[in-house]
């Protein structure tokens, strides 16, 4: 079996991946806050985990690997969305959920086995936070409930390399003056009578965030499970305050063995991000006509623990390279399994770029077969997106009418040099030129190019 290397940013190694259970590999993503388009940065996390759960299916069988990425559609985001536009919160988590869905779908992205929405698990939350209150982990203070990091202080802070004493120390927050250490962090809050609001034993309210990734993996996936991923900059404080969370009420467990963090999708050198407002949608891009297929390549030629930027020549590449493939690989049954060189390329830690590199290894040697298996590993050539590439057979019947036009001018003045011109220049574009009676027809061979054709004719 392939072995599996991946980037643990618990112990800041790359280690060799052992699943608790080889028949049920279990990884927890964390997923959206619904009440706004996912921008290209949010579509990172969403493409690189998507290719960490395609080779796990690959290694341990698609039968074997549970992936689990939560929805989050109750946060104070979405309680500020709903008042600035007067629409019911449901309508607005309900409509963006699906736009994430429909975007992340074109990006080629699987769906996860189970999309827990947030507020179908506060029962599990409230019996959670219960258990860390009843063994010393949590207190109530002014309605709300918070968790106490001095409980757990040897640990807290761990993931991210951060003590407890040099966080309260740097603490310049406004803390709130219920908070016994400006580190501790909310469990439940108390809501008012227009806000969403559960009964609990600490009065009508709603979760913190952080409590809502710990009860849904501790429901879908148990004390232990194998992966949790997630953009680096949920490191802190999310990532740490799930830890603390899950190990303090289940400590029979380890919460998840293998923490794999992507780095941040930039502008200009800083993050892309709502608050930060440098930010533009998937739906935009989509809607301005670059493929999913073309972003997903994108990403993927940068490793997923790089710093990354957009640019639109990047784009235009890798359209051409889709193209080329695509055309190469059309009519052509995929072989039975990925090249080896491509699965161990992904088995070291995502080396993504270094898979592609062997993809046009594969094209290179007209492996066509080969090609189309291994591309389809990392999500890509696969038929769901590919309706984008149909696209320069409707542009080449303008063309092929040209050519008949051409030829049948020549006919009669018997000067070829027109259609000469043209066939050299279909040629060149890497079009294979059929012409008999019946027509005239253009074939892209392996060598096609569509941008050589601007300015044919
Ligand atoms: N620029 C980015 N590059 C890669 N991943 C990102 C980027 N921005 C956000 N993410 C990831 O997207 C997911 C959702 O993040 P979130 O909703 O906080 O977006 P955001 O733009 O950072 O919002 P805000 O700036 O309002 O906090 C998280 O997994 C986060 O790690
Ligand atoms: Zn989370």
């Amino acid at each position: 079996m392939t072995t599996i290397k991946l980037h643990n940013t618990r112990t800041r190694k790359k280690e060799e991946f052992v699943p608790i259970d080889p028949k049920n590999v279990r990884m927890y993503v964390c997923g959206p806050t619904v009440y706004d388009r996912a921008h290209l940065g949010n579509a990172r996390p969403v493409v690189v985990f998507d290719v960490l759960y395609r080779l796990l299916r690959e290694v341990y069988g698609a039968e074997h690997v549970t992936y689990v990425r939560n929805f989050t559609d109750v946060d104070d985001k979405i309680n500020a969305r709903a008042a600035e536009t007067g629409r019911p919160i449901g309508e607005i988590t309900a409509e963006t959920t699906q736009w994430f869905l429909d975007d992340m779908g074109q990006l080629g992205a699987l769906e996860p086995d189970h999309m827990p929405r947030a507020t179908q698990y506060i029962g599990q939350m409230i019996a959670m936070i219960e258990v860390l209150i009843e063994k010393g982990h949590a207190y109530e203070a002014d309605g709300h409930v918070l968790f106490a990091v001095d409980s757990w202080k040897e640990e807290y802070g761990k993931l991210s390399g951060r003590s407890v004493d040099d966080m309260t120390a740097g603490a310049r927050v406004e803390v709130a003056p219920y908070k016994k250490n400006p580190m501790d962090f909310v469990l439940w809050k108390p809501s008012t009578d227009d806000l969403p609001g559960w009964d609990s034993p600490w009065g009508r309210g709603r979760p913190g965030w952080h409590i809502e990734c710990s009860a849904m993996s501790y429901e879908l996936l148990g004390a232990s499970f194998d992966i949790h991923g997630g953009g680096n900059d949920l490191m802190f404080p999310h990532h740490e305050n799930e830890i603390a969370q899950s190990c303090c009420a289940h400590p029979e467990g380890r919460f998840a063995n293998y923490w794999l963090h992507n780095e941040m999708l930039q502008v200009e050198g800083r993050k892309m991000s709502k608050s930060l407002g440098n930010f533009f949608t998937v739906h935009d891009l989509l809607e301005k006509g670059v493929p999913g297929e073309v972003i997903r390549f994108v990403f993927l030629q940068t490793h997923y623990r790089k710093p990354m930027d957009w640019t639109e020549k990047k784009a235009r590449e890798a359209e051409g390279v889709l193209r080329k493939w695509r055309a190469l690989t059309a009519g052509i049954e995929p072989a039975a399994s990925a090249a080896p060189a491509v699965v161990d390329a992904l088995a070291d830690d995502l080396n993504t770029a270094g898979a592609i590199a062997e993809l046009h290894r594969l094209a290179a040697d007209g492996d066509a077969a080969g090609l189309l298996a291994s591309a389809q590993l990392l999500g890509l050539l696969t038929e769901e997106i590919g309706a984008w590439a149909e696209g320069p057979k409707l542009d080449l019947s303008s063309h092929e009418a040209r050519l008949a036009a051409a030829r049948a001018e020549a006919m009669e003045s018997k000067d070829f040099a027109e259609v000469d011109r043209l066939k050299a220049a279909y040629l060149a574009a890497g079009l294979e030129v059929r012409m008999s009676k019946a027509g005239v027809e253009l074939v892209p061979g392996p060598e096609f190019d569509a941008a050589k054709l601007e300015g044919v004719g």
